[in-house]
């Protein structure tokens, strides 16, 4: 069953994916998005080249530093940060429409993005999932598999994982992707249970308010 959440009553969350490169989270993004149509992606700006295979638009905007730092000078960014040596940012504009249409965006970005959305207008409607990997020697590996970063990258992401991962208590939950059809099952069950919270139910009050008059009505 798809839960396609009624966005004239609900109001849209912030859904953060962080971890260490290598841990699962563009996997496990693309896959709450198949599961529901309704979720917006927060495409990133970024200074990275692109990998083979991915297009302009999709994985990443690819802007060059200049007119990458031009978007932050216009305010275009919710938030950005220098990770690996490359800028990366999420576009503003794409994510208050999604909002404020009643969407629930889903943010594939850092510990720096994590912390900057959290702080930001849009921070108090934001659910933070931290992927951790089930064994440095599993990440390893699966960054080689991948067969998208050079062996000078993975090393370099290697280092950098223990200094991601050490941000792992500023996040709501954490996950361990070991099992990704069992982690994709928690994420699911994590998101629709976030979707309930009175904060982002406005709804709830007229709805009280109608119980209350029916009773009145039958006293
Ligand atoms: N702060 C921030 N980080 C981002 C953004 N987009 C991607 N990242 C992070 O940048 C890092 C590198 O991303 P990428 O080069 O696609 O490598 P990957 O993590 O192996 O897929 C990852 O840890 C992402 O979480 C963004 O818009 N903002
Ligand atoms: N639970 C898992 N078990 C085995 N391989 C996985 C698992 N989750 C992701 N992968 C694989 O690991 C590699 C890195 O996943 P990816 O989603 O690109 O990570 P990230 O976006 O965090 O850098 C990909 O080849 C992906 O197919």
């Amino acid at each position: 069953m798809t839960p396609v959440p009624d966005p004239a009553h609900r109001r849209g969350l912030l859904i953060i994916l962080s971890s260490p490169s290598g841990a699962g989270k563009t996997t496990l993004a693309r896959r709450l998005m198949a599961w529901d149509p309704t979720l917006r992606f927060s495409v990133s700006a970024t200074t990275r080249p692109p990998r083979p295979g991915e297009v302009e638009g999709r994985e990443y905007y690819f802007r060059d530093r200049e007119g990458f730092m031009a978007m932050v000078e216009r305010g275009q960014m919710l938030e950005h940060a220098e990770v690996f040596q490359h800028l990366y940012g999420s576009p503003a504009a794409p994510v208050e429409a999604a909002i404020g249409a009643g969407r629930d965006v889903l943010f594939d970005v850092d510990w720096q993005g994590g912390q900057q959305i959290r702080a930001s207008a849009l921070g108090k409607h934001t659910l933070s999932i931290f992927i951790l990997p089930p064994s440095m020697r599993e990440l390893e590996r699966r960054l080689r598999q991948r067969g998208q970063d050079s062996a000078e990258v993975i090393a370099a992401r290697m280092k950098k994982s223990r200094d991601e991962i050490s941000h792992w208590p500023e996040y709501d939950y954490v996950l361990i992707n070991d099992d990704l059809e069992r982690t994709e099952d928690r994420l699911r069950t994590i998101v629709s249970a976030e979707r309930l919270r009175i904060s982002q139910q406005p709804h709830l009050v007229e709805a009280v308010r109608a119980l209350n008059s029916e009773f009145e009505e039958r006293a």
